[in-house]
């Protein structure tokens, strides 16, 4: 039996890949009781006898992790925002031209941010194809379900004294710094971070991510964008749909609950609309950590998974 170990298992991420993993027969879970989950000793022994290791932590929480292991053997899949734009990390998105080659030999691997996933997702192929110079400036809007709040908000969501003003789309990351940004620049292949709007609204999960293009950024037909996303997504847990709105509407909840994703695009040669759906914490979060688990070890890379 494959030992993995969850650090932060009582958590949103730490949860739903529990919850994916449980029925794994291949797999011995290591989930630390409640007394210890928190104990730095007890989290450096599971880390360093687990053959993978998930890291469903606040940042700080993630760095500690990581510089309790010793053994040398040990993956390290780390779902936070510390590790993704460093060099000594292998970036987990296989999707990506090269990098499921990285990833079969990574030990440590950091999982994209949600709203990474969607940018990168629709932009990376098309900077590829030199259909978008990679100084072009961007634009992204990027709708979630509170879960991607983790506890704290879904708390916040969820009480009965709900502030009415949670009850409507909120628009964050007003300073334009938002900490997906780097990630996002990085493995397009961009000088610039887009202008970038998240909207968090009122369901658990869900997640619409649109990057808005005129002919000021690309030359490319509708056509031709939609050749290169259905050359460039031929394996993977990302897939390139022809159309998939449900009469004229696009909905952010119709992914949730599953681990794929999905590329589409609308509008004409003068406004074109690039747009990828998905579930925060399925593609988002937790269903590309095990994906990526499944590459290091040696699995199907959608064993396990809802697609
Ligand atoms: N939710 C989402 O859609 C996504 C989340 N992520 C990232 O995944 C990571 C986890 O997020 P999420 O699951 O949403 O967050 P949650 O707040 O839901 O869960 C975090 C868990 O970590 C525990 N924890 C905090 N500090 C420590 C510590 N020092 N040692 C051990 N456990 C600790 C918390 O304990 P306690 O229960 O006591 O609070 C909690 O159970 C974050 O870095 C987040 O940015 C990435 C992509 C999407
Ligand atoms: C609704 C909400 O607050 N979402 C989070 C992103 C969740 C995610 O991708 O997680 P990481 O923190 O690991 O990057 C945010 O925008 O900060």
């Amino acid at each position: 039996m494959i030992k993995v170990f969850i650090d932060g298992s009582a958590g949103t991420t730490g949860l739903r890949i529990r919850e994916r993993l449980s029925a794994r027969k291949d797999l011995e879970l290591i989930i630390l009781p409640e007394e210890t989950r928190k104990d730095p000793a007890a989290r450096a022994d599971a880390l360093n006898s687990a053959a993978v290791s998930f890291l469903c932590l606040p940042d700080a929480a993630a760095v500690e992790a990581a510089s309790f292991v010793t053994s040398p053997d040990a993956v390290i899949i780390d779902t936070s925002t510390a590790h993704r734009v460093a060099d000594d990390w292998v970036y987990g998105m296989p999707e990506l031209s090269g990098q499921r080659e990285k990833l079969k030999a990574a030990k440590r691997i950091a999982n994209p941010g949600c709203h990474a996933t969607g940018f990168i997702s629709l932009v990376a192929p098309l900077v590829a194809a030199g259909l978008l110079k990679k100084d072009v400036r961007l634009s992204c809007f990027s709708l979630t379900g509170y879960s991607g709040g983790g506890k704290k908000m879904i708390a916040e969501y969820e009480t009965p004294e709900v502030n009415p003003l949670y009850q409507a789309p909120r628009q964050y990351g007003l300073g334009q710094t938002h900490k997906h940004l780097p990630e996002m620049a990085k493995l397009c292949g961009l000088d610039h971070a887009p202008v970038f709007s998240p909207i968090v609204a009122p369901y658990y999960a869900g997640m619409e991510v649109t990057v808005p293009l005129t002919p000021a950024e690309t030359s490319a037909s509708v056509e031709e964008i939609k050749e290169v996303y259905k050359a460039y997504y031929q394996s993977g847990l990302i897939r390139f749909a022809d159309t998939s709105d449900e009469g004229g509407f696009l909905s952010a909840g119709a992914f949730a609950g599953r681990d794929d994703l999905e590329v589409s695009v609308y509008g004409n040669d003068e406004r074109i609309l690039l747009v990828s759906r998905f579930d925060n914490l399925g593609k988002g979060a937790s269903g590309a950590a095990i994906q990526n688990m499944n590459i290091a070890l040696g699995f199907n890379e959608a064993e396990g998974l809802v697609i």
